[in-house]
Order: structure tokens, then sequence, then C-alpha cells
């Protein structure tokens, strides 16, 4: 976990040319891209982190793609992202049978995405005018962050912000938006941001667990009662993008567009 912070740092401590090359604001391209904030042409207000975006799964389909330099990120990011993976994998089997759900409903194409996503805050003169982060869930089915040793992240909880406080060698893991409307609501989002610091750069790595893009999202059947009706409409997953980039954009909860409302 330390290793893959210290080369993310090294990716952002690299001259602009080196990163520049990865730049793109094109949302179609999944690839490999940096990113700076989260939709620059688009948003009204922008934020501060720069990003470094790519697929980790199945690996030998996009290793080939991540950045050469540092010299290390491929060695210590292949194997980091399988052994996120395998926990990730881990975690799902033991939210499925918290939820009753047959054995391995979690497997398959339910997971089989893997998204990663290095995120670089650097110092910023005045945290009381920006976020690193607004606050927002996760559109897929988990999250697991490794966010270091130095405090940023928030949770909402008791309609309140609450620090995170970085635990060592610790993932934080974050329920996602698909779950828990597969969970039929049994499970919530957790909606997070991320604050700045005058004082220090942060760099974390957050792996995201997600469906392929082609198959139905719903609520699970087996958790679908005459007492507990669906809670929200069914989707292709591919499809959620769009929703999710929209009401975001819009400081709109895009869990309410897919409420069912009798
Ligand atoms: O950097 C962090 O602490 C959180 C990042 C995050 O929320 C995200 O990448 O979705
Ligand atoms: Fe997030």
């Amino acid at each position: 976990m330390k290793d893959a912070l210290v080369v993310a740092k090294e990716f952002f401590d690299l001259p602009v040319e080196e990163k520049e090359r990865f730049y793109s604001e094109d949302p179609n391209l999944i690839s490999c891209v940096v990113k700076t904030s989260i939709d620059f042409p688009k948003e009204k207000f922008h934020f501060w982190r720069d990003t470094l975006r790519h697929r980790t799964h199945p690996l030998e389909d996009h290793i080939h793609l991540w950045p050469e330099n540092p010299a290390r990120y491929r060695e210590v990011f292949g194997p980091y992202s399988v052994e996120v993976r395998n926990l990730g994998l881990r975690i799902l089997d033991l939210i499925c049978e918290g939820l009753g759900l047959e054995s391995g409903y979690f497997r398959g194409p339910l997971s089989e995405g893997q998204l990663m996503l290095v995120n670089h805050y650097p110092p910023c003169p005045d945290p009381t005018l920006v976020l690193g982060l607004p606050k927002h869930g996760d559109p897929h089915l988990i999250t697991l962050l490794n966010q270091g040793g130095v405090p940023g992240l928030q949770v909402w909880k008791d309609e309140q912000w609450v620090m995170v406080e970085p635990i060592p060698n610790a993932f934080v893991v974050n329920i996602n938006h698909m779950l828990q409307i597969i969970s039929n609501g049994k499970l919530r989002s957790a909606y997070h941001r991320v604050v700045t610091s005058s004082n220090v750069a942060r760099t974390t790595v957050a792996c995201f667990i997600l469906p392929s893009k082609d198959i139905l999202i719903e609520p699970a059947k087996s958790l679908v009662t005459e007492l507990r009706p669906p809670l929200y409409e069914s989707f292709i997953s591919g499809d959620f993008e769009s929703i999710y980039i929209n009401h975001t954009h819009e400081g709109k909860d895009p869990l309410e567009h897919l409420m069912i409302r009798s």
C-alpha cells in the first residue's frame, strides 16, 4: 500500500510535459487519462484535484496503456490491482452472505470491471475557497480507497461532515450507488467529499469494482417482496454513467432519478 502511494506521488511529481501526454477531456476515452478537477470544460466550479484514471482488469488488456514513467509504475500497480481486486471480491462475497443472496451473486458480470483513480491534491493557498472533491457517492459497487496518512476525506454522517482519520495500511471501503440499488436500499451509498490543505499535498489511490457495461442493474429479485417492493428502476449498467454525471454536476442525487415513487 505504501509503495502504491510512493509511485503515485512520483507520477504527479513528473514534469508537466510527461503528464500531459495522457491529458484528455474526451469522456469516452477510458484507457488511461489524466484530468484536472472533474469535468473541467463543463463544470461551474473547478476542484483542487488532478487525477490519473485507468482500467485495471483484466490486467493484460490494460497494463500496456499505463504510464511507463515512473519506471516502477506498472511493476507496483500490476500486483497491487490484482490484490485489491481479490480483497474487493472477498468483501463482496461477505456482503452477499449478509444480504442473504445466493452465493457468488456478485461474481461474474456484476464485478467484471475495475477502475483505478490516482488522485493528487496539491497544497492549496486558501482551503476555505475550494474543495478537492465535492459531495458525491461513487457510482459503482464498492470502492477500496488507499488514502495514505494525510487527512482530507470527509463522510456525510448524521447530517454533518465527519473527517475519516487515516489508519495506517487500512483501506476505506465505500458502498457505491449500484450496490444500494441491487440491495434494494438495504445498503446505503456513502456520501463523501475531500477538503484541501494549505501546507501539505495529498495523494490517494481509489479502486472501484464495477459491472460490465451491458448487464441489467436492478434490485436483486430475492430482496423484492410484497412488503418491500422495488425501490429503484432497472437500467443497463453502461447507461448509468451519463445519469450519474449529469446529476452530480447539478448537485442532484442520481439515485433520486431512479427511485420508483408509489
Ligand atoms: O481522495 C480521496 O480521499 C477520495 C477520492 C474519491 O472520493 C474518489 O476518487 O471518488
Ligand atoms: Fe469518491
